[in-house]
């Protein structure tokens, strides 16, 4: 009996394992590590535009940075959306969202991230979520004074990445 007692306490207080690795960001960096997958331009999911006239009108890698930024910052504010970024890496977000509407503007990048179904498998993505995203990228982009042609020759390159982002 005192055996099985004392058997008891010592699993009750044996400290649980954590397996979780997203708790370690990368020290350089400051991102979460995430599963290995192949780099490539291709996992953008659009061919990038030619010329030039795509880049400037979005003003640069600078105007570009900042739209990217301003859409990560009004999505996690955004009641409709901002759940689905609780506890995701905003920092590898910021990263990789740039890099793709750089590589995609044609502003000299290439894209080091993941393809959109692999970067938003399981979390539930309705077409509504869709929506309220585009309208935040509407109101970046307006605010960086991008002309609205440009604005919906970019946001044409995004809208079949749905079939990849939004689970039905
Ligand atoms: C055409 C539309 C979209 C594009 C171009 C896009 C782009 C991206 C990119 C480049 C990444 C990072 C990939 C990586 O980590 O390797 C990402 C991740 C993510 N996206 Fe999207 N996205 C789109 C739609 C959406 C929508 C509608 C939502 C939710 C409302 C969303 C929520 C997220 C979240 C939470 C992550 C972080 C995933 C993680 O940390 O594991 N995305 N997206």
């Amino acid at each position: 009996m005192i055996f099985s007692i004392a058997l008891l306490m010592a699993v009750q207080e044996a400290p649980s394992p954590v397996f979780d690795d997203r708790e370690t960001r990368d020290p350089v960096t400051g991102e979460f590590p995430v599963e290995p997958y192949e780099e490539s331009n291709e996992n953008a999911g659009t061919r990038q535009f030619s010329g030039t006239s795509m880049a400037q009108a979005f003003g640069g890698q600078k105007g570009i940075q900042r739209i990217a930024d301003r859409l990560v910052d009004i999505s996690i504010e955004d009641p409709r959306i901002r759940d689905i970024f609780k506890g995701q890496d905003m920092v590898r977000l910021r990263r990789t969202l740039f890099e793709q509407f750089c590589f995609i503007l044609n502003a000299g990048c290439d894209y080091s991230g993941r393809d959109m179904r692999a970067a938003h498998k399981n979390m539930g993505i309705q077409m509504a979520d869709m929506n309220a995203l585009v309208e935040n990228l509407q109101i970046a982009m307006e605010e960086e004074n991008v002309p609205f042609r440009k604005q919906n020759r970019f946001l044409a390159k995004l809208a079949p990445m749905k079939k990849d982002v939004v689970e039905r």
